[in-house]
């Protein structure tokens, strides 16, 4: 017979999943509401491939425990904050019945009120570096909790869930292509994520990151939005008049894989973004000249194509994330990023372009001695830029959440503690 919750019991339950990132196409950036986090827009997202950029997670309860704990990247950090407290409530708020036969675990709906978990959660890539930790971060503390508590919820109400850990973390529920409905409703109900294609549906497309720092940043993205809907009048504009259209177009151009349309706009919208910044009091500046020089030779190169090539896109920082339409064009693309932005002389290859680096193959870069080799890209007339950009990494639109089996919890199944 399972036993019931007794506090003198020694088990613990765990469940470990691991959460994509996701870049915004058509920005979110602006709330309606703070609290809530109900943004002035609707979004549109492209999942990254969390073989490349992902979060582990492992979240687990015992009888044991005697308060909510969590470590992030191994180090023990607060979860007194209010986007924390407001997952793991709303999340709690809704679970169920959990009966582990093999165990012989037994949870009460009822019982979970008076439980306390444990959180281990790792970032594969640098934390709060404008890589979107956040997003995968809240995703996947709020589908983990999902799966341990046998939420019944589907993935998009899980997504408002999410929405409330980070706005962007509500599109980072699904793989693929994913649009986060602003919604009307002041509850914040029907401000959710909903998923437009999966990531089969245009998987030629391939994503060359430029990290051109990974110090944190100055201005973060929920001060910087703040700001702006209280001071930038263009924001009011954007919102209201430029993002509903261009929604549409997004919409259309990923449906058929319209690469000329879906680049404009990806390009058209970053850029907005970034104006909207500066039209800030006082004005935000996320880019710098690396940044600038990469918009440049994108711009250039694929003025002199006739046809949109690459794609570029900036959240808030200066990184670059740049789609290219297939894997020719991504090969030429990092051809002309590694002869622009050539590592720091002691860098290593091996960890100057991460991610998928078949690419680097096809590039004809098999050691650092190659990238002297390259041929000089016009756009930028062969100016070199040396030790620049931190590091490239190579990934693909990639899937969403997905449970792991339990030899990656991060937590000892014994103790609940990190491993
Ligand atoms: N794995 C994680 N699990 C839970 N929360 C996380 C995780 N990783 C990051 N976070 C939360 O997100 C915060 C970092 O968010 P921040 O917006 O500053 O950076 P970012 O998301 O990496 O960059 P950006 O939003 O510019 O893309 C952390 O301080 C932490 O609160
Ligand atoms: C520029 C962006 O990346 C802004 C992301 O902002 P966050 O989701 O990090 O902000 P909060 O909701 O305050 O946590 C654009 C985007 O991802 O759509």
């Amino acid at each position: 017979m399972a036993a019931a919750v007794d506090e003198s019991q020694k088990w613990v339950l765990m469940v470990t999943a691991q959460t994509p990132t996701n870049i915004a196409v058509i920005k979110y950036w602006g709330k309606r509401d703070e609290k809530l986090i109900l943004p002035v827009n609707d979004s549109i997202s492209v999942t990254l491939d969390p073989g490349h950029l992902c979060t582990t997670t492992t979240v687990s309860v015992s009888p044991a425990f005697t308060h909510d704990r969590m470590w992030l990247n191994g180090q023990e950090i607060s979860l007194a904050g209010g986007r924390f407290q407001t997952c793991l409530r709303e999340i709690r708020s809704r679970a169920c019945d959990v009966h582990d036969k093999e165990k012989g675990i037994k949870i009460n709906k009822k019982d979970w009120d008076g439980l306390h978990v444990h959180i281990a959660s790792f970032n594969n890539f640098p934390t709060a570096a404008g890589l979107a930790s956040s997003a995968a971060g809240f995703a996947c503390l709020v589908f983990a909790l999902g799966k341990l508590m046998n939420v019944k919820e589907d993935q998009s109400q899980l997504s408002a869930i999410a929405r409330q850990g980070s706005g962007s973390a509500c599109r980072s529920l699904y793989g693929g292509f994913v649009k986060w409905i602003m919604g009307k409703d002041d509850k914040g109900t029907d401000s959710l994520a909903v998923q437009l294609a999966d990531e089969k549906h245009w998987d030629e497309l391939v994503i060359i990151i430029a990290v051109v720092s990974s110090r944190q940043k100055e201005t973060s993205s929920t001060t910087g939005m703040r700001d702006t809907v209280e001071t930038s009048l263009l924001l009011q504009h954007r919102a209201k008049e430029v993002v509903p259209k261009r929604i549409l177009k997004m919409e259309e151009a990923i449906r058929n894989r319209d690469f000329t349309s879906f680049a404009q706009l990806t390009c058209t919208d970053s850029n907005q973004f970034h104006a909207v910044c500066l039209d800030t009091c006082p004005p935000i500046f996320y880019m710098n000249d690396t940044s600038h020089r990469i918009i440049s030779l994108v711009e250039k190169w694929n003025c002199s194509e006739g046809t949109p090539q690459v794609a570029y896109t900036f959240d808030a920082g200066p990184n670059a994330v740049m789609i290219a339409r297939d894997r020719k064009t991504a090969t030429l693309l990092l051809q002309k990023l590694l002869y622009t932005f050539p590592p720091n002389s002691d860098a290593d290859l091996n960890s100057f372009v991460l991610g998928d680096k078949s690419i680097l193959k096809d590039a004809g870069i098999n050691a650092p001695e190659d990238v002297a080799t390259l041929p000089p890209p016009p756009e930028i007339k062969g100016q070199q830029f040396k030790g620049d950009v931190s590091y490239f990494i190579c990934t693909r639109p990639g899937r969403g959440p997905v449970v792991l089996s339990d030899e990656t919890h991060l937590l000892n199944p014994e103790t609940g503690l990190p491993k």
